[in-house]
């Protein structure tokens, strides 16, 4: 699969200390899955967690899911004894936390070979946003909003008004270099309706999907970073109207009393390589 159009609608994070949590996720229907050896580990728990996780993913059954394991940082005691092992994990890439700069990619990338992605979660990450995304190995980037919301010192609001700048830093530093971006975690996993606002707000904005901490959440995630049906009808009509209109030697159509350019065909063409590549995850 195309990896620019590999979905990433839902990205669970999953303890890699928990059996029972790395055995339910081979059944869950999420696009990808951050197997955390990071903050969802307790210290104590750190060296037999990445035991434990080396062995789930060698087992298998994760099937198509996209398999991400985050390591704890390297001025840590356990992030390069994390990094090699990940390096020889059946995973697709690896994810440092609280990146701050492209020379921390660089000592990362020193010891695997995996692609990398980065947790965008502190106010210099946000500000060295554009060198990070450009790092060569760097597939993807993760906001980290509880931990910047902590060096923030901001307040929860519904409409995440605290995190806007931080979050179009970050939007505009992946869509310039080509990077997946998906958003921060919704941490009441029994609100639902909190969480599908939260989703629609991310997916209006341009994130490719959501980060999540429950399997409850998979469903809502799945949903709101898919395009509708209705999207999907439009695209078709777009499209085939610009074919017409370009048969009779014009560069511009009308749909729905809107106009239509090769901008917008190229924008209709991408929700429905979107809505295939979804499909395909099924088969
Ligand atoms: C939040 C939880 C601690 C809740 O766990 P639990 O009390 O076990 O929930 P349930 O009893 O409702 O669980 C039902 C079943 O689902 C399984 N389960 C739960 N969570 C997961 C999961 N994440 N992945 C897979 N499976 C999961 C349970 O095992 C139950 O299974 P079964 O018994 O077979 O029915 C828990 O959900 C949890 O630990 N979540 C992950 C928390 C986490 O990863 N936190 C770190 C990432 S968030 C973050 O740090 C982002 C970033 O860095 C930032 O700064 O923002
Ligand atoms: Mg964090």
């Amino acid at each position: 699969m195309d990896l620019t159009l590999r979905p990433y609608r839902s990205v669970l994070y999953i303890p890699g200390s928990k059996d029972r949590a790395l055995d339910k996720a081979r059944g869950l229907p999420v696009d990808a899955i951050i197997f955390d050896l990071e903050d969802a580990v307790s210290p104590g728990e750190k060296p037999a967690a990445r035991e434990t996780l080396a062995a789930a993913l060698a087992q298998g059954g994760y099937g198509k899911r996209s398999k991400i394991v985050r390591i704890n940082g390297l001025e840590t005691e356990w992030g390069e004894a994390d990094a090699k092992a990940a390096n020889d994990m059946d995973c697709d890439a690896v994810l440092l936390p609280k990146v701050e700069s492209p020379e921390q990619l660089d000592a990362l990338a020193r010891l695997t070979d995996k692609p990398l992605w980065a947790m965008m979660e502190t106010p210099k990450g946000m500000l060295n946003a554009a060198a990070i995304g450009a790092h060569p190995q760097l597939m993807g980037m993760v906001m980290g909003t509880n931990d910047l919301a902590k060096e923030l010192n901001s307040r929860f609001r519904a409409d995440r008004l605290p995190m806007m700048a931080s979050l179009g830093l970050c939007l505009l530093a992946a869509k310039a270099t080509g990077c997946v971006i998906v958003d921060g975690v919704y941490n009441a996993f029994k609100d639902d309706a909190g969480l599908k606002a939260e989703c629609d707000q991310g997916r209006d904005m341009g994130f490719d999907g959501k980060t999540l901490i429950h399997p409850a959440q998979v469903e809502i995630a799945n949903a709101a970073f898919a395009p509708t049906e209705a999207e999907v009808e439009l695209a078709k009509r777009q499209i085939a109207a610009f074919e017409e209109a370009e048969k009779a030697g014009q560069g511009v159509a009308v749909v729905d009393g809107k106009i239509v350019e090769n901008l917008h065909v190229a924008t209709a063409q991408s929700v429905l390589a979107k809505a295939e590549a979804i499909a395909a995850l099924g088969e």
